[in-house]
């Protein structure tokens, strides 16, 4: 044993954390000070100083591939397996202990998780059923309800809905939702988590079997948790474990998913003696870097307050650019990759980070045209794709008859003439005698009330998947998901499609064969059989795995997903009021901090250089959009800040920190512009007044250009007719 080298690479406060004697411990500190470091680090000391067995470690990460990352660290230092030690996110742990106890959680062995995309098919279903206008109980509306209600530990029967209509609808719609996923064995993301605190206090033998063995439970990025993952932790260290918890007021960013930055107040007083180290050295960014985004959360108020320095110098300025729209800024940064590529720096160095997924299309069609290899982080993720569902429904119908989502999904897919009025009829069966779907059709079709075209058609579903079923039956994992393809006729389905589209998508379905061949069975769910579990790793590991990290690829993601990383260049893209902050923010004052937060998270995810950008006009969600810059590049003191390209043009609300700039500055496209105008023109309409030229398109009678005018936005024109002028 070497306790030197594990101490080695820490300061004194990271080595007071990481040595501590065994104890509750709140590691507070800001972006980039080495929290995620001293928990590894603390882990390690606990097995080879405090010599516990990795039996009594649980850890909990943000993400999986947190975890894994961090199995990775502690293995590297200790040097051993640690295939006993429990080390996975909230709802990944919970699960775990779901399967273990599945008979005890209330649940079918073969329960089946739903995405929030299967959830909101089951609800549409249900409003429907009820005869509840969609308009006024919007299906997502329902959704956020009851994740809700579930996130704070409450059940329809803890909730008084008073005498209020809505909220008693919306309560009625819970009921009943949850009694269709009981019955289909479904459960949904925050069902995981109130499943499993509720086990923990109706079984106490269970519960006492795992305080019993968790003697050291640690947690990362604790400002994030919601109430029921705090309560199940709480529980779960009953009063003897030792929990050390890290965490970051100012990166606390889900509170629209109910987490509570409150839980870092409430461990204080709940766990007794709990120390708090504070840590204040950043090893991550620039000097500039650093102190811009702590000016920036300053802004904030009710902060538990935290001093960050850094040894670093102050490196280059924090680059701004004014972009003329959505195209022009994502040019922009693809020319800055590629300079740095050809410095010899490695794509896989820069990330681009948006507020939105919507953002990243014209992002991914700027790295295509210019070849270079791009990953989207937690975008659409692999197993999220129509096709992919589409076959793993088949095999969650085969795994389980009862799965109703599986069985809306793919009852008519592809088509096989069933139509709306005969599952209209399959539903309010199922509805009326509490069947799941597939049992009210195969009562509708023993009683005879579906005949004709209609019965052949469902019998003739059902037929396929039982024969699927017994035909698949002792197939390798990979040979089932191929039969399936094929007999379920999507494969064929998506050949008649043609297009790239459908190309891609039959390339989809074969990489699901891939990833069948060669997916392993984790150990500690041996028993739960291989399709079962090759279904629960897609719905839980959703596109995760999907980093390829041979590949040398620049990194897209929201910021969200970007909690936690760290890269040498980033790109904060589309920083424009209404999109960051988000219009929704806007609108809800209290959420303004939040995106903050947001955007302090952003700013410290950048190691060496960081760029901030922003479109004048922007086309997003199917609509054009005249922008103004983020009030938070104005919350980013000057001195930090270099402007790359001044704003061709200020409407009377943008900051005194763009000034306007003459038509001298144009800004030239590459592709040839015949429209006689150039962009960043000032130019003239005899309706619209005054604008700036900030695109064009087509050649002769079809040359067109886009102008920003001051007081009506952006239109295209086409400029044999809109007699603009030169101005
Ligand atoms: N004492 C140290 N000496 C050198 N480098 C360090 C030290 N402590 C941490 N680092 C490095 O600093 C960077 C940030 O550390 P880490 O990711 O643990 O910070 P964090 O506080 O968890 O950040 P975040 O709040 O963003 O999650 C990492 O690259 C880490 O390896
Ligand atoms: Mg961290």
């Amino acid at each position: 044993m070497d306790v030197s080298s594990l101490l080695d690479g820490l300061n004194d406060k990271q080595r007071e954390a990481v040595g501590a004697p065994l104890s509750n411990m709140l590691v507070l500190a800001g972006a980039g000070s080495g929290k995620t470091r001293v928990l590894t680090h603390r882990i390690a000391w606990l097995m080879q100083v405090e010599q516990q067995s990795p039996y009594s470690i649980l850890a909990v990460t943000f993400t999986n591939k947190a975890a894994a990352e961090m199995r990775e660290r502690v293995e590297k230092v200790v040097g051993s397996n640690m295939g006993r030690m429990w080390i996975g996110t909230f709802h990944g742990l919970a699960h775990r202990i779901l399967r273990t106890h599945f008979q005890d959680a209330n649940l079918p062995q073969s329960f089946q998780i739903i995405d929030s995309d299967d959830q909101l098919r089951l609800l549409k279903r249900i409003l429907k059923s009820l005869n509840l206008d969609d308009k006024q109980y919007p299906p997502r509306q329902a959704q956020s309800y009851i994740n809700g209600k579930k996130d704070q530990g409450l059940r329809p029967k803890h909730i008084d809905a008073g005498g209020f209509p809505v909220e008693q609808n919306l309560l009625n719609i819970y009921k009943i939702y949850q009694e269709s996923c009981d019955r289909a064995g479904l459960v949904d993301f925050a069902e995981i988590l109130l499943r499993a605190h509720e086990l923990w206090l109706n079984k106490p033998h269970i519960l006492a079997h795992y305080q019993d063995r968790f003697r050291h439970i640690l947690v990362d990025e604790f400002q994030d948790t919601n109430a029921i993952q705090y309560a199940w932790i709480r529980v779960l260290a009953g009063n003897s474990a030792n929990v050390m918890i890290v965490g970051d007021d100012d990166q606390s960013i889900y509170g629209w998913r109910g987490a509570q930055i409150e839980n870092l107040h409430r461990f204080l007083k709940d766990f007794p003696g709990a120390e708090t180290v504070r840590l204040e050295q950043n090893y991550r960014s620039t000097g500039n870097i650093l102190k811009a985004s702590n000016d920036l959360i300053a802004n904030n108020p009710d902060r538990l307050g935290k001093k960050l320095w850094t040894e670093d110098k102050d490196g280059e300025p924090i680059s701004v650019y004014c972009a003329f729209n959505e195209m022009d800024e994502a040019k922009f940064i693809v020319g800055r990759i590629n300079d740095w590529q050809d410095k010899g720096g490695s794509l896989s160095d820069c990330a681009i980070l948006y507020r939105s997924n919507a953002q990243s299309r014209v992002l991914e069609e700027a790295l295509l045209h210019r070849g270079l290899a791009y990953r989207i982080y937690g975008g659409l993720r692999f197993f999220e794709r129509q096709e992919i569902k589409d076959a793993m429904g088949y095999m969650r119908l085969i795994n389980n008859k009862d799965d109703d989502a599986a069985f809306e999904r793919v009852v008519n897919t592809p088509t096989r003439g069933i139509g709306d009025r005969t599952l209209e009829i399959i539903r309010s069966t199922a509805r009326q005698q509490q069947l799941t779907l597939w049992q009210a059709s195969l009562r509708l079709l023993e009683e005879k009330v579906l005949a004709g075209r209609a019965a052949n058609a469902v019998r003739g579903f059902m037929d396929l998947v039982i024969h699927m079923r017994t035909d698949t039956a002792d197939m390798l994992l990979y040979r089932m998901t191929d039969s399936v393809i094929n007999q379920s006729g999507l494969r064929a389905m998506y050949e008649a499609e043609k297009g790239e589209k459908a190309q891609a998508r039959i390339e989809n379905l074969n990489e699901l064969v891939t990833a069948a061949k060669s997916f392993e069975m984790p150990e500690e769910l041996e028993d739960m059989g291989e399709l079962n579990a090759f279904l629960s790793h897609a719905a839980l590991e959703a596109g995760e795995g999907q980093a390829d990290a041979f590949t040398d690829a620049v990194q897209l993601m929201t910021l969200h997903s970007a909690k936690g990383l760290e890269f040498p260049m980033v790109f904060m893209s589309g920083v424009e009021e209404g999109i960051f902050p988000s219009k929704m923010a806007l609108d809800e004052g209290d959420r303004l901090d939040e995106e903050r937060r947001l955007c302090y998270v952003g700013m410290t995810r950048a190691m060496q250089k960081l760029y901030i950008s922003y479109a004048e006009s922007r086309r997003i969600y199917g609509r054009e959009d005249y922008a103004r810059p983020s009030r938070f590049i104005n919350e980013i003191p000057e001195q930090y800040v270099e402007q790359i390209r001044l704003r061709a043009q200020v409407s009377p609300s943008i900051s005194q920190r763009f000034p306007a700039r003459g038509a001298s500055t144009a800004f030239s496209q590459s592709s040839a512009n015949t429209t006689g105008f150039s962009v960043g023109q000032k130019v003239k309409h005899f309706k619209f007044a005054e604008g700036v030229v900030t695109n064009f398109e087509g050649t002769g009678e079809k040359a067109r250009v886009q102008v920003n005018f001051r007081d009506f936005g952006s239109k295209w024109l086409l400029v044999s007719l809109a007699k603009l002028e030169a101005c």
